[in-house]
Parts: C-alpha cells; structure tokens; sequence
C-alpha cells in the first residue's frame, strides 16, 4: 500500500536529520514540506512566535492539543528546562505514532509525553493519571472547533493557574471564530494576536496568546 505523506515526512527525517539534535529535525521537516509536500506543521515563521511563547512563559508542565508529526513538539521540547515536561494529546493513532518516532529521532522522548485520544477525554485525566496540578502552558493546534470548549473544560478541570499562558495556532485560516469571541469577552484572560502566514504559504494566518489573570500572578512577585 502506498505510504502516507507523513510517513514520507518520516522518512525524510530518518534519512536526513542528525539523530539527537532538534534543530535539525526541525529543519528538515521545513524543508521537506516547502519544498516537496505541504502539511500543516506550525511551520518556521508560526514557530518563531512560538518558541518566543514559550521562553516567555518558560513552563515546568506545558500541554499540547494536536501533535500531528511532532514539529511543534520538539520546537517545545528543545527549549524546556531540565526536570520539565510536554504532554501532547493526538487522536489520530497513526499520526501518533509518527510523531513518536520523530521525537526519539530529535532525543526529546525523555520531555515528551503523547497521549493518544481525544482532547475532551484526556483533559479530565490530567490531574490524577498525568499528576499535572496546573498547566503553565497550553498550544491549542487540534480542531478549531475544539479550541473553545477544551478551554473551558481546561479551567473547569482546575488546570489553569494565575499567569498560565495559552497560544492558539490558526486563528485566521481556517480560523477558529468562537474561540476568538470566548477568549477575548473573558475578562480574566489578557489577549495578544500576532500576525504571521500559513505555514509554507504566502496566505495570512495568526496565533492568539492569552495569559490567565495576568495581573494577579504579576502581584504575586
Ligand atoms: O486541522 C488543523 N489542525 C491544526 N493545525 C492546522 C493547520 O495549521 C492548518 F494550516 C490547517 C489547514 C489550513 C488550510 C488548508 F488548506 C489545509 C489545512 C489545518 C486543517 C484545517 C482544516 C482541515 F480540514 C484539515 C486541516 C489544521
Ligand atoms: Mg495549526
């Protein structure tokens, strides 16, 4: 049977990245995707504003909704201090199952965590089964629709603390309305958009960053 893109997107990784380095798993994949098959990684330009997320909020417990092949993972992963960690709920198993090998290859596995299911099953699990008591990160890149609801099921879980910060991929295209209307009406989120492009296109996209009560945790220092 005819392998699948991501398979190839393995492939290409296994073939040409040097085993243990992130960066240049992170590299190839770019390149395999600009230049040979397109897939919906967060991509250099998205990531940039990512990796700044991320050392701006400089998590011990990050989460991440949507793996697909691991790209974002290990752009996470490479920049979490020792003793930290990145949990990554996939649903689809196949996708799983690739990103698992792409994250050995780039030496983040002892960082990375893939939960394999849905995000509305897992999240609920988090406090008891993952031992997570609250997350100081969270990548929202599943489904648009999901973004929304997994938000408020994150805080009806009791997974978010004063200054956790979220970021949300694809705010523009495909674009995840209810989302944006939910977040910004919620006075106790501070919201941020950037404005990027579409990963490996010329098409206009952007990430929302909103930190919970941000004023509080400022308070607290
Ligand atoms: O589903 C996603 N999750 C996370 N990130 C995504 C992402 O960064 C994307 F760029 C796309 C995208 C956007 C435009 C397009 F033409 C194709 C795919 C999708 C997506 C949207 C609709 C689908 F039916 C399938 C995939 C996603
Ligand atoms: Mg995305």
């Amino acid at each position: 049977m005819d392998q699948s893109k991501e398979q190839r997107i393995l492939n290409s990784v296994s073939y040409n990245a040097v085993k243990g380095d992130p960066e240049s798993v992170i590299n190839c994949i770019d390149k395999y995707c600009s230049q040979y098959e397109w897939a919906m990684n967060v991509g250099d330009e998205k990531g940039t504003i990512l990796d700044k997320v991320v050392e701006e909020a400089d998590p011990s417990v990050a989460l991440e909704l949507g793996t697909y092949c691991g790209y974002s993972a290990i752009r996470i992963a490479r920049l979490l201090k020792p003793n930290t960690r990145l949990l990554t709920i996939e649903f689809n198993p196949e996708f799983a199952s690739i990103a698992k090998e792409i994250i050995e290859i780039a030496g983040l596995s002892e960082k990375v965590t893939i939960l394999e299911g849905h995000s509305e099953d897992i999240i609920p699990q988090l406090k008891k089964k993952y031992e997570v008591e609250t997350l100081d990160f969270v990548f929202l890149d599943h489904w648009k629709e999901r973004y929304a609801p997994d938000t408020i099921l994150l805080e009806e879980c009791g997974l978010l603390r004063k200054g956790s910060i979220l970021l949300a991929d694809n705010i523009i295209y495909p674009g995840a309305p209810e989302f944006i209307k939910y977040i910004r009406s919620n006075k106790r989120f501070e919201c941020t958009s950037y404005p990027s492009h579409l990963e490996y296109m010329k098409v206009e996209d952007a990430m929302e960053k909103a930190v919970k009560d941000p004023g509080a945790a400022a308070m607290l220092f």
